[in-house]
């Protein structure tokens, strides 16, 4: 018999992160990484399948995170933070892993300084979501869930 369908959705969250909620509120919001957390799972929820969360400073310790996930999850939901902008260890991590996955940004990147409006990562996802604030995350998992509905990866 086929093995059973993955149910899980990692969401990785890079740097500054975990400072959400009073890291620049005009910019990031007053919602708590935590916050978003809980958003992420009831967004998981509702297509019966849940999340598995890292939130990392280091980008190596993110790029572990996404190998681990390769056995685990059915995709990714990944905001890694100022390390878009530079990591393209991230980028090949992605890569490596075969599994689909959405880019997130908080804020509108393209609004913002020049070096915010390029991405190693994005020729590597299958969508970005940008500048919708928190609800990024929500929109990400439900295309995910959308994506790989009735695939027994
Ligand atoms: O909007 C966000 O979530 C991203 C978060 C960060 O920490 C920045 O370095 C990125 O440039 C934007």
């Amino acid at each position: 018999s086929p093995a059973p369908a993955r149910s899980s959705i990692l969401v990785v969250n890079g740097p500054n992160l975990n400072l959400l909620g009073t890291r620049e509120p005009e910019k990031y919001g007053t919602a708590t990484l935590g916050d978003i957390e809980r958003l992420c799972a009831g967004a998981a929820d509702a297509h019966g399948l849940e999340c598995d969360f890292v939130q990392s400073n280091h980008e190596g310790a993110l790029v572990d995170a996404i190998h681990q996930a390769r056995q685990a999850a059915l995709g990714l939901v990944i905001n890694a933070g100022a390390y878009t902008h530079t990591s393209v260890a991230i980028r090949d991590a992605i890569s490596a892993v075969e599994l689909p996955a959405v880019e997130v940004h908080i804020t509108n990147v393209h609004a913002r300084e020049p070096f915010r409006h390029h991405s190693y990562l994005s020729d590597v996802c299958r969508a970005v979501i940008a500048g919708a604030g928190p609800l990024g995350y929500r929109f990400a998992i439900d295309y995910l869930a959308e994506l790989t509905r009735d695939r027994n990866v």
